[in-house]
């Protein structure tokens, strides 16, 4: 009854994840390119334009829910972003001392 829509579902969070990995990967390189010109972390203003952004791509009723989704999305990516600066920032220490 459901297969097939299941099957779908199943489909969409294969392109998701490896979608999702290569989001982060890039929040990587960006995390390495703050630390290294000393920029902050957070960029509320970009995240102010990603939301526009899928506001633009989104049907109307639907807007609430990727505008959770995305909130997320970066609070993940922000949290990453935090851990590898943190670790690359105390590997920095280390080796000047
Ligand atoms: C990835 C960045 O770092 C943070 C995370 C963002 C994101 O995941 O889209 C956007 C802005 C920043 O708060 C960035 O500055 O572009």
């Amino acid at each position: 009854m459901l297969e097939q829509e299941r099957q779908e579902i199943d489909e969409i969070d294969q392109q998701l994840v490896a979608l999702l990995v290569r989001r982060l990967a890039t929040s990587e390189r960006i995390a390495n390119a703050k630390l290294a010109n000393n920029m902050p972390l957070l960029d509320q203003q970009r995240e102010q334009l990603v939301y526009q952004r899928v506001a633009a791509q989104t049907p109307v009723d639907k807007q609430p829910y990727l505008k959770t989704l995305f909130t997320d999305i970066m609070l993940v990516s922000k949290q990453y972003q935090a851990k590898l600066m943190k670790a690359w920032q105390d590997d920095h220490d280390a080796t000047d001392k």
